[in-house]
C-alpha cells in the first residue's frame, strides 16, 4: 500500500481535509462516557464502541481519526475523585491509538494524537507542570508514530502555546484549536492575537473547536486569518464547531448556557445547516473542516457532500443518502415525495416543536476562569459543602 499523504502535504496542495465529530457527547448518549468528567476510559472498557464510532465517521467522509484521548491527561483522569485514574493514562492513550489506527487503515485516513487543556493549568500550577502532563500523552503518540499532533480545546491561549511547544518539539506537524469565539480567550486575549501567538509558538494549523456553533466559530477563524494576514503569517486554518446553534452564547460558550449539557437537543444543526457550514468554512479559506460536540456522522457526511466537487468524491455513506433528499422519491406519501429537492430543504425554517421554548437563553455569566479560586481543582471528590456553595451562588444569580 502506498504511504499515506501527510496532513501538510494534503493542505499544502489546497485539498479539503475533513475532520471527525464529537466523541464524548456521542458516546455519553450511548452510555459509554460519563458526563461531568467526560474522560475516555471507554477505550479500554468498551473498545468496540469507540471503533464503531470511528468507522461511522470514516464512512461519512472523515480524513482524520482523532485518537479518543480528550481529557486523557493523568491529572484529569484522577480529578475530583474520578476513578479513571485506576485504569491509567498509559492504558487509555495506548488503546485509543490502537483503535484509531485500526480504523484509519481501513481507509486512507490519518491519525492525530490529541491533547487538551488540563486541571493542572486551571489550578495555576504553571508551564512545567502542564507540559509534564502533555508529555505523558505525547510520548505514547510518538511510540505509535501518529501522523500529526492536535492540541485542541483550550480556553486560554497561554496553555495552548505551552501545548504547541511540547508538540512541535517532537518534530511532528502540529495543529492547535482554541475553544473560544470572536470575543477572545478567557483571559481577554483577542482572538486574532491568539492566532498570531500560536503561529509564533510553531503551530502549522490553527483554528477553533467546540464551545460555539458554526457561525461563531467561522467568525472567530475569520478574525484569526485577518490577524495572521496582517502579521504576514501564512498558516492553514481549521474549524470544528459544535453541532448545536449558539447565537446567544457569551464568551464562555455553550458551557455557560442553562441547557448545557443535557438539554441542548433543540439546538441541534440539521444536515442542511451542515451543508451551509461547510460552504461558509470553505469560502472563508478554511480547509481542515470537521466538528466537535453534537456533530454526528450524518453531519460529516453533509460536509463531504457539500464539498464533493472540490474533493472529487462522495463518501461511502452517501450510497445510502440521495443528495438533497432525492431518496424521498421512493416514499409512499405524495406530499413527502414532493420534498425530494434541494429548494425545499435549503429554504425550510424547521420548528422546535416545543410550545414553551424561547429561541434564546441567558448565559450564567459567572465571569470566573483560570486564576480565580473557584477554578482550583483537587483529586478528592467534590464535597457536599462545595455543592451547597455553588448551588447557592447559582440560585441567587438567577434571582
Ligand atoms: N475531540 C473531543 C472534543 C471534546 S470537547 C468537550 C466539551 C465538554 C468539556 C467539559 O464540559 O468540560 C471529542 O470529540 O469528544
Ligand atoms: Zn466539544
Amino acid at each position: 500500500m502506498a504511504p499515506k499523504r501527510g496532513i501538510l502535504e494534503r493542505l499544502d496542495a489546497g485539498e479539503v481535509v475533513i475532520g471527525d465529530g464529537g466523541f464524548v457527547f456521542a458516546l455519553e448518549k450511548r452510555g459509554y462516557v460519563r458526563a461531568g468528567p467526560w474522560t475516555p476510559e471507554v477505550n479500554v472498557q468498551y473498545p468496540s464502541a469507540v471503533k464503531e464510532l470511528h468507522r461511522e465517521f470514516l464512512r461519512a467522509g472523515s480524513d482524520v481519526m482523532q485518537t479518543f484521548t480528550f481529557y486523557a491527561s493523568d491529572d484529569k483522569l484522577g480529578n475530583r475523585g474520578n476513578t479513571a485514574a485506576q485504569i491509567g493514562c498509559q492504558a487509555i492513550n495506548q488503546a485509543a491509538c490502537d483503535i484509531a489506527f485500526e480504523v484509519a487503515n481501513e481507509g486512507d485516513a490519518l491519525v492525530c494524537g490529541g491533547v487538551c487543556q488540563t486541571p493542572t493549568y486551571l489550578s495555576g500550577k504553571g508551564k512545567e507542570a502542564c507540559q509534564e502532563e502533555f508529555m505523558k500523552q505525547i510520548e505514547i503518540f510518538l511510540k505509535n508514530d501518529v501522523d500529526f499532533l492536535l492540541a485542541e480545546y483550550y480556553e486560554h491561549v497561554e496553555e495552548a502555546e505551552w501545548a504547541v511547544e511540547s508538540c512541535k518539539a517532537t518534530g511532528k506537524p502540529t495543529a492547535v484549536s482554541l475553544c473560544i469565539g470572536p470575543q477572545g480567550d478567557l483571559h481577554g486575549i483577542p482572538t486574532g492575537e491568539c492566532a498570531v501567538r500560536l503561529a509564533n509558538a510553531g503551530a502549522d494549523i490553527i483554528g477553533i473547536n467546540c464551545h460555539f456553533g458554526p457561525d461563531e466559530c467561522i467568525e472567530a477563524c475569520r478574525l484569526m486569518k485577518e490577524a495572521l494576514d496582517a502579521a504576514g503569517i501564512k498558516k492553514h486554518l481549521m474549524v470544528q464547531p459544535l453541532g448545536y446553534l449558539t447565537p446567544d452564547a457569551g464568551k464562555q460558550g455553550f458551557i455557560d448556557l442553562p441547557e448545557f449539557p443535557f438539554a441542548l437537543e433543540p439546538r441541534i444543526m440539521t444536515r442542511w445547516d451542515a451543508h451551509k457550514f461547510a460552504r461558509d468554512a470553505y469560502n472563508a479559506g478554511i480547509r481542515f473542516i470537521g466538528g466537535c460536540c453534537g456533530i454526528e456522522p450524518y453531519h460529516i457526511r453533509a460536509v463531504a457532500e457539500e464539498l464533493a466537487q472540490e474533493r472529487g468524491k462522495l463518501p461511502k455513506a452517501s450510497e445510502k443518502h440521495g443528495q438533497w433528499g432525492e431518496g424521498l422519491r421512493l416514499h409512499t406519501k405524495p406530499w413527502v415525495r414532493a420534498r425530494a429537492r434541494r429548494a425545499y430543504w435549503e429554504n425550510l425554517q424547521p420548528s422546535s416543536g416545543r410550545p414553551f421554548s424561547s429561541s434564546m437563553s441567558k448565559p450564567n455569566n459567572w465571569g470566573v476562569t483560570a486564576g480565580d479560586k473557584d477554578l482550583i481543582q483537587h483529586k478528592e471528590t467534590t464535597t457536599q459543602e462545595e455543592m451547597e456553595a455553588v448551588i447557592n451562588r447559582a440560585t441567587h444569580k438567577e434571582e
